[in-house]
């Protein structure tokens, strides 16, 4: 197979407001359909370097990127491109499983109402598909019309997995997905991301050094805002090239 490039980062930086420089020079390329998760001890960047791939930055405008994230051709940076549109195609998943006040068949169709999907037949085929693929069908086809919030913690984060894959995005971006589930509802997350894999290109922030090595093909090593290595997983955990990075995986910091 043919790798294709889903994402390229090239010499990106990035300002928060008041000027603090919180991602320098980063460089890097994500292949399409693959995991790629990114590490690193606390305040290195990854969050900020996660949100700078759907532009959530931009709810602050005095927050500033340079440089290019060229994702199918264009550059998801540059002025011209329709935010809500780049939304869709590459989706988000927060640390907290974040509902909407709404039915569970309500929280599915939520974006593709918003995309103009009226037909009822079409919405019920498209939530069923979602939650099948986020394997939560089996656990709520008989309740779609009670509460999101009647569900558990695990429930609700692959509620909101269907909710962004219900549009057909070609990215999912996850930010600490498991820190506030138990082990039975991580190891549920992390066998759904695997299988994701052959829809879309995963990209995960996580603290959890193990999680990083069971779930993903590419890492990225960050520390003070800087990508100090990228790499294959098997790589990055076994045999990586830089001294700040066999430090880190090894527990000698961080
Ligand atoms: N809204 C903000 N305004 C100013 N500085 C910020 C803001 N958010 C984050 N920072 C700073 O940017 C740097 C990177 O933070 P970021 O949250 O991306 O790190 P992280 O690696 O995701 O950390 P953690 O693992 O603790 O979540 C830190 O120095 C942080 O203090």
């Amino acid at each position: 197979m043919t790798e294709h490039i889903e994402i390229e980062v090239r010499n990106l930086n990035f300002y928060y407001t008041g000027n603090i420089h919180a991602l320098k020079q980063i460089n890097l390329s994500a292949y399409r359909h693959n995991v790629i998760a990114l590490i690193g001890p606390s305040g290195c960047g990854k969050t900020t370097l996660l949100r700078c791939f759907n532009r959530m930055h931009d709810l602050y405008p005095k927050n500033r990127y340079e440089g290019e994230i060229i994702f199918q051709g264009a550059n998801i940076l540059s002025n011209n491109i329709d935010i809500i549109d780049l939304r869709s195609r590459i989706g988000m998943v927060f640390q907290k499983p974040t509902p909407f006040p709404m039915t569970i068949f309500d929280n599915i169709a939520y974006g593709l109402r918003l995309k103009g999907v009226k037909n009822r037949s079409e919405l019920s085929e498209r939530v069923e598909r979602a939650l099948k693929n986020a394997a939560l069908w089996g656990e709520v086809k008989d309740k779609l019309n009670v509460s999101a919030y009647e569900l558990s913690g695990g429930q609700q984060q692959r509620l909101v997995i269907a909710r962004a894959l219900a549009v057909e995005p070609e990215v999912l971006l996850f930010d600490e997905p498991t820190s506030a589930l138990d082990p039975i509802s991580t190891g549920k997350i992390e066998e759904l991301i695997v299988q994701l894999k052959s829809k879309v290109t995963i990209i995960i922030v996580t603290h959890n050094m193990q999680q990083a090595a069971r779930i993903s093909d590419w890492t990225g090593f960050m520390m003070l805002g800087e990508l100090i290595e990228f790499d294959k997983t098997d790589k990055i955990f076994t045999a990586p090239s830089e001294k700040l990075t066999e430090d880190y995986i090894t527990g000698r910091f961080g």
